[in-house]
């Protein structure tokens, strides 16, 4: 076990992951496409926003409980879907999912797993959601949906912002795939992380546990963006939303809305929530961060849905910002894959109790005691909206 108690922010997490993961899977996480300017301005317009501290008012009996989609969760933040999270440590997926329930919030599982719906619906708690990417092939989109319905989750979460992918130098450069080829550059590197490999060779997963034997003809996905520019659909559009619906017939959240026009689409669908993203910085560079987008499509649609985000949250102070700004959740990617990589299912944990316990002592420091009471008048005048 690894000793976590000096372990205080998620900026340690990550260093620690970037000692135990290869550096494929590292990089993979750790990108985002083309200039990586999203990405960085995802964080950066964060820490532009400024807190109004206030003092001498009662902090005791404080709670960040509250509902995502009619979910209880213990604070606004749910795991975002990420692919290949069973490569930065073994059965990463489970792991995660067993961290989520454990702290009494959501876990969305990607289409794009190394653990399959099957192989987590046994560890997952009610918070257990799917994340569905549209494919060519729709019969198979279609025993997918009725896979997640039949492991019982609670939701579908559609991602609309990824038709095609952006393109992240390192993982062209890395040669990106699952498993790792046994090239010579790859074995030097996979020698310095012994424990990723004990625990890898402890598990049987190491390819898509949705995809692999369950689409008849999909064999070879060593070349992801290939196969993806293969598989996915880039003629995707809301017409696709209302057939998934209608077969789900369950909870829908729309991933990916960073315009107010495509917010008011999202409602027009019958979603009952939408995701102000920008999938992290990793689709169109260029794009405003996820926090500056957010306002405006609070404004537009925030009355009629349930507005989340996710996209640059690094610490339980970002959470707090979102959600004064209207985000009623909010999701953490990279936040959770770091304590992964650093040390499994305990450092998932660990990385939701830093974003807990920052959330907690700022919404104190704000002068609030419920996060139900929490909004803009937390930010001293000027430093918001960003952008
Ligand atoms: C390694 C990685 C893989 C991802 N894979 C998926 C995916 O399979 N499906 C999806 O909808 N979003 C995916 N995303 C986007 C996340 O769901 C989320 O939008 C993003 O990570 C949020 O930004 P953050 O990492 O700064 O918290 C991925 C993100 C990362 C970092
Ligand atoms: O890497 C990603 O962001 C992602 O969503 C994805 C897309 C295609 C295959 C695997 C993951």
């Amino acid at each position: 076990m690894t000793d976590l108690s000096k372990i205080t922010c998620i900026e340690d997490l990550r260093v620690l992951a970037k000692r135990r993961v290869p550096r494929m899977f590292y990089d993979y996480a750790d990108s985002g496409s083309w200039t990586e300017s999203t990405y960085r301005a995802n964080q950066s317009d964060f820490q532009s926003i400024l807190f109004k501290q206030r003092v001498a008012i009662n902090m005791e009996g404080r709670s960040t409980a509250t509902t995502m989609i009619g979910e209880p969760v213990t604070m606004p933040v749910a795991l975002a879907p990420t692919g290949l999270t069973g490569m930065q440590h073994a059965d990463g997926e489970i792991a995660a999912a067993r961290a989520a329930r454990q702290f009494g919030v959501p876990f969305t599982l990607s289409t794009m797993s190394i653990c399959s719906i099957e192989d987590v619906a046994e560890h997952a708690g009610k918070g257990f959601w799917f994340q569905l990417y549209v494919m060519r092939d729709r019969d198979f989109i279609e025993r997918l949906i009725d896979r997640a319905k039949a492991a019982g989750c609670g939701a579908l979460v559609i991602t609309l912002d990824l038709q095609i992918l952006g393109q992240r130098h390192k993982d062209i450069k890395n040669g990106l795939s699952t498993p790792p080829k046994p090239t010579i550059a790859n074995l030097i590197n996979l020698a310095t992380k012994p424990r990723w490999v004990a625990g890898m060779l402890a598990t049987p997963r190491r390819k898509f546990g949705n995809i692999h034997g369950h689409v008849k003809g999909v064999t070879d996905m060593s070349n992801l963006g290939a196969w993806t520019a293969d598989q996915f659909d880039p003629r995707l559009n809301w017409g696709d939303v209302e057939w998934i619906k209608r077969r789900w017939g369950g909870k829908i959240i729309i991933k990916g809305i960073m315009e107010p026009e495509d917010a008011r689409l999202a409602v027009d669908s019958g979603a009952d929530a939408l995701i102000v993203s920008n999938h992290g910085g990793r689709q169109l560079d260029g794009a405003p961060s996820a926090i500056a987008a957010l306002p405006a499509i609070v404004d537009a649609v925030g009355k009629q849905i349930e507005v989340h985000m996710d996209s640059g949250i690094r610490s339980g102070q970002d959470v707090l910002k979102a959600w004064a700004l209207g985000a009623r959740g909010t999701y953490i990617g990279r936040a959770f894959l770091w304590g992964l990589g650093a040390a499994g299912e305990a450092g998932v944990t660990k990385a939701l109790q830093i974003i807990h316990k920052e959330l907690d002592t700022t919404m104190a420091f704000c002068g609030h005691t419920q996060i139900g009471n929490v909004d803009k008048g937390i930010f001293r005048a000027g430093t918001y909206p960003v952008g």
